[in-house]
């Protein structure tokens, strides 16, 4: 049997301030390093042990990484970040507050841009300062590939190739993985882990700095799933995360 570990970042500045972050690199709040150091006293608590960890090019999930394994005394563990584990970009949303936009735009149309699986936020206009084209961590991409603005489906399409290419290779060949990565780069994962359909996804909410751990079986197809820690305080989280969209 396999074993990995998924867990999204801890709680964000713009988590904080209920924003469509996207692809900002905004830093954890003092609530998110606490997030991150509890995950990781319950691993090691636990008695996980890992033998490599992979993240993306954002440092609200880079620095869960780090305090996660400063927990488990394992900072000496090699770290993978990829672009493709990053957050799905918001487009023209990014930094706007998502009560706000519910109020302007209705909390209907707001779900679809959060949740819907097929219809991306509007996208950022070519040149808008809030775009990552110019920036250097994005450098070795295909200007196509850095997005103005993605939907979930297109996040899966990105984030697959990480799974087929570098994860499950690993797993297959008995490494233990932590994977430290974002509410909706998450949710692509565990759509595809637990073939969940298009429609069903939609309502999946994966809470900050609660580890989610996959037990996978050789073909690594899903034998079950759970959070560590305490089961009712992360499934309050996630429902938490509904109404933030809400007006
Ligand atoms: O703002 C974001 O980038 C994500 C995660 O925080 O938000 P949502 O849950 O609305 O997809």
């Amino acid at each position: 049997m396999h074993k990995l570990v998924l867990i999204r970042h801890g709680e964000s500045t713009w988590n904080l301030e209920n924003r469509f972050t996207g692809w900002t690199d905004v830093d954890l709040t003092p609530k998110g390093v606490q997030q991150a150091l509890t995950a990781g006293r319950l691993l090691a608590a636990e008695g996980y042990e890992f033998d490599e960890c992979h993240t993306s090019v954002l440092k609200r999930a880079t620095h869960t990484l780090w305090h996660c394994l400063d927990a488990m005394n394992r900072t000496w563990l090699p770290v993978h970040h990829s672009w493709r584990l990053n957050e799905r970009h918001y487009g023209a949303l990014q930094g706007l507050n998502k009560a706000e936009t519910a109020r302007q735009y209705g909390d209907e149309q707001v779900l679809i841009w959060r949740r819907s699986y097929g219809t991306p936020p509007p996208a950022l206009e070519a040149g808008d300062p809030r775009g990552a084209q110019g920036d250097i961590r994005y450098r070795h991409l295909n200007p196509g590939q850095v997005p103005l603005t993605e939907c979930l489906k297109d996040t899966v399409e990105r984030v697959l190739p990480y799974w087929n290419e570098s994860l499950a290779p690993a797993l297959r060949s008995g490494r233990r993985l932590l994977v430290v990565a974002h509410g909706n780069s998450m949710r692509a994962l565990v759509k595809h882990l637990d073939s969940i359909s298009d429609q069903d996804i939609v309502g999946l909410n994966i809470p900050n700095g609660t580890p989610l751990v996959y037990e996978l079986d050789e073909h690594l197809k899903p034998l079950r799933h759970y959070y560590l820690g305490d089961a009712e305080v992360a499934a309050r989280a996630a429902e938490a995360m509904v109404s933030q969209g809400r007006g």
